[in-house]
């Protein structure tokens, strides 16, 4: 279902294969893709921490011999012969002393690399490095490195100036991050460029890298390797405002989600309000306003949720619907219904998340004190017109089954939500994971689409129901949950199982010229492989 902001790239990566809600284990051959795109924001060096030791990288495992190559090129075992000694690792700049800087060290350090440190007052600067650090001026620093790592803000970048002439041939890496969303007018790595045109400047580095020359960029992504980082390849400097821009972005993925929710909350709230709010106050003068609080929100909740849980299975069998149809799973979907399956996992959170709180609500609600005054009349009505025992063995059995499948839903969302979590997902194997989030997602659309009919039970076959000839709220609800469960089931039929099955393994019996994904770096085109389990 959905698999939270990761801290780890492979992680992020796991979040595009997928079926209901995308994330999890490693699909088998010839039946996943692999992509990448993850957002690694919080791998150590991309927070921006104002405390040193919070960001400090964790101990790494010792780099294999070949590690130490830059040029992107492993070394081969050598051939046996007298032991030599190991070759002087290469040296890496890093300009300024701050925070970063001493992060990027002792990460560079750790995997083997040798570190000069450039600062405008070395001897001060020094105490706060590790003493294998060599901690000298700019100018010395830039001299003694290939590669140099400015660990200044953009604010600081025209001091480089005066070092214009030692930049010269230079891959000079900005990893500056910006404090709004568009800054400054040219990106931070744009202006650097521009001061230092002989240098080779690439931007980013942990996760997203670009670059105006191929052979910096390549040879900055296999440093990042090395340093057990998972670099994407953003292309040319021109993505570096992009680049820039990621870190400080609030929540990307979230908004479409987000604004479905509220749109669908505002939708559902009106409705209820309307009918068992305004309808009783219209009708017979009764006001039934104190239920706003409590009944009309616990109204509106479960109907939210459950219509984002089917919004995310009904994304996946739209995606199918599309494969189908074009006989392939090589052609793109529309644009909309990209962005929708992407969003899959945060429409499952939402969902979940609305149906914890409407559990909490419905336990509450006997707290009330117009549940006490209602029973009490109840009580005394019954005393009243001699009626001893009310016992209904038809509604008895209607609420057990209700109660029950409502809480069986929730404890399968519970479990959808679990899987999600990174951690968890990454210790299941792909038919696990596709069974959690495909089959028992499926499930609890299906308990919980039982759990509404049978709150709703023959209200939706009474007259009286249809207050100002609006369905009850459960009806409408109800509606799209029913066609995504029959969907499911149409899917299920053989003929289009098998051949869904067939596309699915890359048998191809496309009617359409159509154009093959291709992995790129960009988060923009979603595998249709993650579509396959329905
Ligand atoms: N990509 C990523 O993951 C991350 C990138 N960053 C980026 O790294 C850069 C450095 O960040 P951080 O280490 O937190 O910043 P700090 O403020 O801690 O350090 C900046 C350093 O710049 C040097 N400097 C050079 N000129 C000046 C000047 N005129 N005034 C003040 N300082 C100057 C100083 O070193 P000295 O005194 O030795 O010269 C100072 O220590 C920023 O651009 C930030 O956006 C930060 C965190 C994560
Ligand atoms: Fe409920």
């Amino acid at each position: 279902m959905f698999s939270v902001a990761s801290s780890h790239c492979p992680k992020t990566q796991s979040d595009l294969r997928s079926e209901g809600w995308p994330c999890a284990g490693q699909p088998p051959p010839g039946e996943q893709e692999e992509r990448q795109d993850g957002l690694c924001l919080h791998d150590g060096l991309q927070e921006e921490s104002p405390v040193p030791h919070a960001v400090l990288p964790a101990p790494l495992p010792p780099p294999p011999q070949s590690c130490v190559l830059l040029s992107g090129v492993r070394s081969r075992a050598p051939d046996p012969g007298p032991p030599r000694p190991p070759p002087a690792p290469p040296a890496v700049a890093v300009l300024g002393s701050g925070d970063f800087s001493r992060c990027l060290s002792v990460r560079l350090l750790r995997c083997g690399f040798s570190v000069v440190v450039g600062s405008r007052q070395p001897k001060m600067a020094a105490h706060a490095f590790p003493h294998v650090v060599d901690v000298t001026h700019y100018e010395d620093a830039v001299g003694k490195a290939g590669i140099v790592f400015l660990a200044i803000r953009r604010e600081h970048y025209s001091a480089l100036w005066d070092l214009k002439h030692l930049m010269e041939g230079k891959v000079v890496v900005d990893v500056s991050n910006n404090r709004r969303v568009n800054q400054y007018p040219e990106s931070n790595a744009e202006y650097l460029a521009s001061l230092l045109p002989e240098a080779f400047v690439v931007k980013g580095f942990n996760v997203f890298i670009c670059s105006d020359s191929v052979e910096a960029r390549l040879q900055i992504m296999e440093l990042a390797r090395q340093l057990h980082f998972q670099p994407v390849d953003m292309g040319a400097l021109s993505s570096s405002r992009e680049i820039e821009n990621i870190p400080i972005q609030l929540f990307p993925g979230w908004k479409g989600p987000v604004l479905a929710a509220v749109a669908l909350s505002i939708f559902f709230f009106a409705y209820s309000f309307i009918r068992d709010i305004i309808h009783p106050y219209v009708r017979y003068k009764q006001s039934d306003f104190y239920k706003i609080p409590i009944e009309i929100v616990n109204r509106t909740l479960p109907t939210v949720a459950i219509t984002l849980l089917a919004l995310v299975y009904l994304a996946g069998q739209l995606a199918a619907a599309h494969q189908l149809y074009y006989g392939t799973k090589y052609k793109h979907f529309p644009h909309w219904l990209e962005g929708w399956l992407q969003s899959r996992k945060q429409l499952g959170l939402i969902s979940f998340f609305l149906a914890a709180v409407h559990v909490l609500y419905s336990l509450c609600l006997p707290l009330r004190r117009s549940e006490r005054y209602l029973l009490l009349n109840t009580a005394y009505q019954q005393i009243h017109a001699n009626v001893e025992n009310v016992w209904n063995e038809e509604e008895v059995w209607r609420v057990e089954m209700y109660v029950s499948f409502g809480v069986m839903s929730f404890g399968l969302l519970s479990l959808l939500a679990i899987t999600s979590i990174p951690s968890i997902n990454s210790s299941l194997n792909w038919r696990e994971f596709s069974f959690i989030q495909s089959t028992l997602g499926y499930v609890a659309l299906l308990i919980a689409t039982l759990h509404g009919l049978l709150f709703g039970w023959k209200r939706a076959l009474e007259e009286e129901a249809y207050r100002f000839y609006l369905p009850p709220s459960f009806v409408v609800s109800l509606a799209l949950p029913v066609v995504v469960v029959l969907g499911k089931a149409l899917m299920l039929l053989p003929c289009l199982a098998c051949k869904l099955h067939q596309i699915r393994k890359g048998l191809d019996s496309s009617r359409h010229q159509c154009q093959r994904l291709e992995p790129v770096g960009s988060a923009a085109n979603i595998s249709p492989e993650r579509v396959t389990i329905m």
